[in-house]
């Protein structure tokens, strides 16, 4: 059992859906699971096994930012798990991409202080998986999902960042500011494990206003069911 995830070896699937909200956990697993179990609740770092068209696929909460997402994944890896997608919300920057469209993250430029302890001043670039990166951009064109593939930044303080300081980021290829990728990149990269990031685009950075409800659902759930076909593709790659 470790510390924060209470499960056992054989609770959690090798496939792994990882959102930081846990409502959208326990969504995700009523909504498009069979056969579902709790298999954790501690910290409200919700976690629940069943199958996905007869393969069995966890979805586990990582809760908000690098901190959390760096023990959550640690923790999961050494309870057996082999590929990890985070299905999570992202801000656009200055309109480009609009709410609820989707973003496939090649890379994540790494703003955030988990990665800098990780990597102790060493400069680096957190990408996915390839595999993980192909399953994903082949299940959004199979889905006809409208997709953009390309660069995320990871940050760590949702409320400091400006639509002035994002715009400055956009400049160097950047399309949209979230709080998880990068560490889930790192971790994974160090220990063998395939990660790869869907996510949808909840906002405009600096403009905390939500976007309407239904736009938003609408983007959540497709790429959920993007996020769960693409782990179907990776079932024999692990
Ligand atoms: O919707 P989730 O997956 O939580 O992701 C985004 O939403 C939270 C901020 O509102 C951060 O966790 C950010 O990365
Ligand atoms: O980190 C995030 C996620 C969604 N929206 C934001 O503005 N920032």
């Amino acid at each position: 059992m470790a510390l924060h995830i209470r499960a056992n070896p054989g609770d959690i699937a090798p496939l792994v859906l990882l959102p930081g909200d846990p409502g959208r956990a326990e969504w995700i697993a009523e909504t498009f699971l069979e056969n579902v179990r709790t298999y954790n609740t501690y910290r409200a770092l919700l976690g629940f096994t069943g199958t996905y068209k007869g393969v069995p696929v966890s979805v586990q909460t990582s809760a908000m930012g690098g901190p959390s997402t760096a023990i959550v994944v640690e923790e999961i890896i050494k309870l057996g798990v082999k590929a990890i997608i985070r299905v999570g919300t992202t801000g656009g920057i200055d309109g480009r991409l609009e709410a609820g469209s989707l973003v496939i993250a090649q890379g994540a430029v790494p703003l955030d202080g988990t990665t800098r302890q990780y990597l102790e001043g060493r400069p680096y670039a957190p990408v996915a998986d390839w595999d993980v990166l192909e399953a994903l951009v082949g299940a959004a064109r199979e889905a006809g999902s409208k997709h953009t593939v390309g660069l995320i930044s990871t940050e760590d303080a949702f409320y400091a960042t400006s639509p002035e300081s994002a715009r400055e980021w956009a400049k160097f290829g950047v399309l949209s500011i979230e709080m998880e990728a990068a560490p889930l990149f790192l971790v994974a990269r160090m220990r063998g494990v395939k990660a790869g990031a869907i996510l949808t685009i909840s906002n405009q950075i600096g403009d905390t206003s939500f976007v309407d409800e239904r736009i938003l659902q609408a983007g959540v759930e497709n790429m959920t069911r993007v996020a769960l076909e693409a782990l179907l593709k990776l079932k024999d790659r692990i």
